[in-house]
């Protein structure tokens, strides 16, 4: 059994759980499930932010504890306040160490896109996405059928959600693609081994249609790497452990962008 089967047979028995707690009709009467989302593009587009999409992760099944030690609310507002173009928030608790109350916390401190960084597997999850108050949800092509990532997608839009398909490879970009996707991402880790290389995103860049935005995710850890995926066609970055693993991310990122 590999991690991603082990992350995704844990979170149907959490999905199940999760629909027992809380009902769908107590999802939608939450206060963010009727709110306008951030247009995911239009953040990435602007020319007055930086195209990354900072990520909030204490923990990675392949790198343990990355930093347990800081608040979401104020790195999530520093990580906007140093030019995020979007927010990625892990909801998963097993695997990340992650919380619901987590992207509820950055939603109420930010007003730019928040991602919920989570493995999507059911329409339940959609929905809750939105209720807890995320505009954009990923879904990832290897635990995904083309016709689960359809229905998903269409949920999705349906909510004013916005969509993020995430590849690693040709073979899935080419069978998940769907015109209820506002993104791509490429995934620079492989989620089966853990390996890493931004090669991923430069080979796969020309294949992915000119209508979806390109974002690059995973082991981004220097400036000239974003200067080279921009010339690459690439709109977007995600970012997470080259700032959670500093005791200040927020200033890690300030750093960063200095030298952008
Ligand atoms: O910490 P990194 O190497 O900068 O990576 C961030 C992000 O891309 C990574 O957390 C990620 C990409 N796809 C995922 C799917 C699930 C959980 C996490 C991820």
């Amino acid at each position: 059994m590999t991690i991603l089967d082990k992350i995704v047979a844990n979170k149907k028995r959490e999905v199940a759980a999760a629909k027992k707690r809380t009902s769908y009709i107590a999802l939608e009467e939450s206060e963010y499930f009727h709110r306008d989302t951030y247009s995911f593009k239009e953040f990435l587009l602007d020319p007055a932010r930086t195209g990354i999409i900072a990520e909030f992760k204490r923990k990675s099944p392949s790198k343990g504890i990355i930093n347990d030690k800081v608040r979401v609310s104020a790195v999530t507002t520093d990580y906007a306040a140093a030019g995020a173009s979007a927010l990625s928030v892990l909801t998963d608790r097993k695997f990340f160490m992650g919380r619901k109350a987590d992207l509820v916390k950055a939603r109420s401190v930010n007003n730019i896109p928040v991602l919920r960084k989570d493995f999507m597997i059911d329409e339940y999850q959609v929905i809750e996405a939105k209720s807890l108050g995320a505009d954009i949800i990923l879904l990832i092509a290897a635990i995904l059928s083309p016709a689960e990532i359809d229905t998903l997608a269409k949920l999705a839009k349906s909510l004013g959600l916005n969509v993020l398909l995430e590849v690693h490879n040709l073979e899935e970009l080419e069978r998940s693609i769907n015109p209820n996707l506002d993104a791509i991402g490429v995934n620079n880790r492989n989620l089966a081994d853990f390996t890493v290389s931004v090669e991923t995103s430069y080979q796969l860049a020309k294949h992915i249609p000119a209508e979806f935005m390109k974002i690059s995710e995973s082991a981004i850890s220097d400036p000239e790497t974003i200067r080279q995926l921009k010339l690459a066609g690439f709109n977007g970055f995600l970012i997470g452990e080259t700032f959670m693993k500093q005791a200040d991310p927020g200033q890690a990122m300030r750093d960063f962008v200095a030298q952008l």
